[in-house]
């Protein structure tokens, strides 16, 4: 789990003034004390954490608030939209052009990164991360290697490109970088090639080396993006280097590395670097090519809350190619109650979408425990290790889990079937009745709210429109939709398309 440290602190936080019998200001401000120091024990700048704690407390007058509104719930809200706030730097990035124009014509549009950083940041691995996403999201993506300082840098650029699958250009013999940059370029663009990504030396310790080079080899390609990349165990000082860089480049954005490493600063770098509105779009999880995530500030804060992210797990079923397991949320929208079946079809579904402990994270309500920190292969065993169990289980057992009440023999034979212990399948069963439990609170709600599969085209037309969302009646105990939406970070298209709408 990415900054779990500050996550757990963070929900704890927030569990515990929704446990507590009274809600006044002690308890208030014993949760905002408990935020402020997870904030700064990540390392987050005592400014910005200061200014966290004062908009929360600018926004919640526990007297002035009317009755009849949850009050817990709008604290959480005030406090999730604080932290997203805190990260978000509320400027977007460059986006890769479509290659087809509006008429459907083909129109070739190469699309040049360049990536830049200190020495050690990542940079070599993360260009090959990205070389991999691109090219699962079916771009023709290449890699350049223009770092002619380091010897080994050719072949560990070249490496990365096998294990990614993507096409590569270096020179053993060429010992200027910005000839070497332009020559790959060229050599690309001939070949077609939509995405070209420029990796160059990061021989310098310090930043203004560094853009001296950059501004050199920008000038020879011409880049349409221009990457910063940054090691996120740096914490707040991240904020000089992205100043810094934010001055000289005008198209750049960053992606911060190694926010998986253990004690990191992570939630300091993020927060330093968006300070500068330098937008951050990707962020390093470790050191394999798909440890590499998309940034969006309201998914990072919805996972590090332990809310999951629907959004994010949405485009990996469909990176995945999954768009027909859409269908099975809206199996799930429908169903009276949640089965081990469905238990095992998700599982079933997610292990086929790559490592466990990316895609679990996005899911809201699965247990931590399932997910032993760091350890995705782990937590993939453990899973199959149930999904074995349940290859065991009878029909009735699958799809009538209270069997299991009235005849608890059965754990017995599961056990002795699909050779693991009563107490492992006793433990499965306990992961399966917190699973349903939380989808089936969340079913209810949106089944009080707005009926049978509503029409997110529907919500988007008529009645009241509040920022372009009828947030007239689709009340869900609390929750409308279109906050659901907000705090998943879903687009209404992701939404119809979840609920298998057209
Ligand atoms: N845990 C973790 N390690 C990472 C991540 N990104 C990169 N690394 C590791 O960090 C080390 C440095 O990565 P490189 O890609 O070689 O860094 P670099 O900036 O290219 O280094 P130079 O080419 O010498 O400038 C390597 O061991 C990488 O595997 C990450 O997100 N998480």
């Amino acid at each position: 789990m990415v900054l779990g440290e500050l996550g757990k602190k963070l929900s704890t936080a927030l569990s515990k003034m929704n446990s507590s019998q009274v809600l006044d200001n002690k308890v208030f401000n014993e949760m905002i004390g408990e935020i402020v120091t997870a904030l700064l024990q990540a390392d987050v700048n005592v400014q910005l954490v200061k200014k966290v704690r004062d908009d929360i407390k600018k926004k919640v007058n526990l007297e002035k608030i009317p009755s009849g509104v949850n009050r817990r719930k709008l604290i959480h809200q005030v406090v999730f939209d604080e932290l997203v706030a805190l990260v978000n730097p509320r400027k977007k990035a460059p986006k890769i052009p479509e290659q087809k124009s509006k008429t459907g014509e083909i129109k070739y549009k190469p699309y040049v990164i360049m990536f830049v950083g200190l020495q050690g940041s990542g940079k070599t691995t993360t260009c090959a991360k990205l070389a991999h996403h691109y090219k699962n999201k079916k771009k023709k993506v290449c890699l350049v290697c223009a770092d002619t300082f380091r010897a080994g840098a050719y072949e560990q650029l070249k490496q990365n490109a096998l294990k990614a699958g993507v096409p590569f250009y270096g020179s053993y013999t060429e010992q200027n970088p910005v000839k070497a940059a332009r020559e790959g370029v060229k050599h690309f663009k001939k070949q077609k090639m939509e995405v070209i990504i420029v990796d160059t030396s990061g021989r310098h310790k310090q930043e203004e080396g560094l853009f001296e080079e950059m501004q050199e080899i920008s000038e020879a390609i011409n880049p349409k993006n221009v990457i910063f990349v940054m090691d996120g165990t740096i914490g707040q000082s991240a904020f000089d280097q992205a100043k810094a860089f934010q001055e000289r480049v005008t198209v750049g954005s960053v992606i911060l590395t190694k926010l998986d490493a253990k004690g990191t600063k992570g939630g300091g770098a993020i927060s330093a670097v968006a300070a500068t509105g330098s937008p951050i779009i990707f962020y390093g999880t470790g050191e394999h090519l798909y440890d590499l995530e998309p940034f969006n500030a309201k998914s990072f804060i919805s996972r590090l809350l332990g809310h999951g992210d629907f959004g994010g797990l949405f485009n990996k079923i469909k990176d995945a190619g999954f768009e027909d397991q859409a269908e099975f949320y809206q199996k799930m929208m429908e169903k009276e109650e949640v089965t081990l079946r469905d238990m095992y079809e998700q599982w079933s579904m997610i292990i086929k979408m790559g490592p466990i402990d990316k895609v679990m994270e996005m899911l809201p309500g699965f247990s931590k425990d399932l997910l032993p920190t760091g350890k995705g292969e782990e937590a993939q065993l453990r899973i199959k290790r149930f999904m074995c169990m349940m290859n065991s289980m009878t029909n009735k057992e699958l799809d009538h889990p209270r069997v299991f009440h009235h005849e608890p023999s059965r754990f017995t034979r599961i056990a002795k079937g699909s050779g693991h212990s009563v107490k492992e399948v006793k433990e499965m069963f306990e992961e399966y009745k917190r699973f349903a439990k939380v989808l089936k609170s969340m079913i209810k709600r949106m089944k009080k709210g707005g009926g049978k599969g509503f029409n997110m085209n529907q919500l988007m037309g008529g009645g009241r429109r509040t920022r372009g969302m009828n947030m007239g009646n689709l009340n869900m105990g609390g929750l409308n939709i279109g906050q659901m939406m907000k705090n998943f970070n879903m687009s209404p298209d992701q939404m119809n398309q979840l609920m298998g709408k057209k």
